[in-house]
């Protein structure tokens, strides 16, 4: 069953700029996409348009069906509806999702409350849950602590938490390790992987490493100056790219992984 069917989508700036061209592709219920692309391709522009995010002077035409609602030109109140439920995301920086001023806890309590109605103790021990399974040691204290109080790696872990909170059919994660130690990176790729198959849930990976892309999807679509240049099995995409921007992403993603196999070798 299709999930989210993008068809001919299209982002323009109100200057008259197009930053997404006629783009279209759909994911299917459980299934998990990649779009890759160099930085500037329009990845992220794609995702904030599927979540009905687009900053100001930005507007999207085409059609965007996220499980049957229609994302372009819906009102706020059914976009709201939307996030969360059928979609949530997790962004390359976690600051983004977390409010500096709130305790991590209540942050993960609200959707939590939102969802499933429960209060007092229940919610706090569904926190602690959640925080545990995103794999974060001493959830009580976790809980207590402000984002800054936290690290990079664990404010992730928190961000995710938040994202999977309300159990969405589809979830965004736009270059979610990107901002992390390289020490941190593999694991939150892992626990990512893990979780989503798990829930069987859909996933839409946003990277411009192909190398990531290739862990945690099945299929990838490549997307060059706001179009899609090809898409396929990311086995195929890999092993025998057909377009010559395909070739050269595979090849710098190679370049990259032998120089990083000689410096661990020293
Ligand atoms: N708020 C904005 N105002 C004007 N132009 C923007 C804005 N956000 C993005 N763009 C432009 O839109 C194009 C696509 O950007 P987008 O962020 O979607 O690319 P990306 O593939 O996700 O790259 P990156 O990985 O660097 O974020 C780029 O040319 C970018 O400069």
């Amino acid at each position: 069953m299709t999930l989210l069917d993008v068809r001919g989508l299209t982002v323009r700036t109100t200057d008259g700029r197009t930053l997404v061209d006629d783009l279209s592709f759909s994911v299917a219920s459980g299934e998990r996409l990649g779009l890759i692309g160099e930085s500037g391709s329009g990845k992220s522009l794609t995702t904030l348009a599927v979540l009905g995010l687009l900053p100001d002077g930005m507007s999207a035409t085409g059609s965007i069906e996220l499980a049957g609602t229609q994302i372009v030109g819906a009102p706020e109140k059914r976009l709201t509806a939307v996030r969360g439920r059928d979609a949530a995301v997790v962004f390359q920086e976690p600051l983004t999702a977390l409010d500096p001023l709130m305790r991590v806890g209540r942050q993960i309590a609200e959707p939590l409350r939102v969802r499933t109605g429960l209060k007092g103790d229940d919610l706090e021990r569904a926190v602690a849950h959640a925080l545990e399974q995103v794999r974060l040691p001493e959830p009580e204290r976790i809980a207590r602590a402000f984002p800054h109080e936290i690290s990079g790696g664990q404010r992730q872990r928190v961000a995710l938490a938040m994202a999977l909170a309300c159990d969405p059919k589809l979830l965004i994660a736009d270059e979610p390790t990107t901002a992390l130690d390289v020490s941190v990176q593999a694991e939150m790729l892992e626990l990512i992987d893990t979780l989503v198959r798990e829930r069987e849930m859909a996933v839409l990976f946003v990277s411009h490493d192909l190398a990531v892309v290739a862990k945690v999807t099945d299929r990838a679509l490549v997307m060059k100056d706001g179009r899609a240049v090809e898409e396929g099995a990311v086995h195929t995409i890999v092993g025998a790219p057909r377009e010559e921007y395909t070739r050269t992403l595979v090849a710098s993603a190679r370049r990259l992984e032998s120089a990083l196999d000689l410096r661990s070798a020293r």
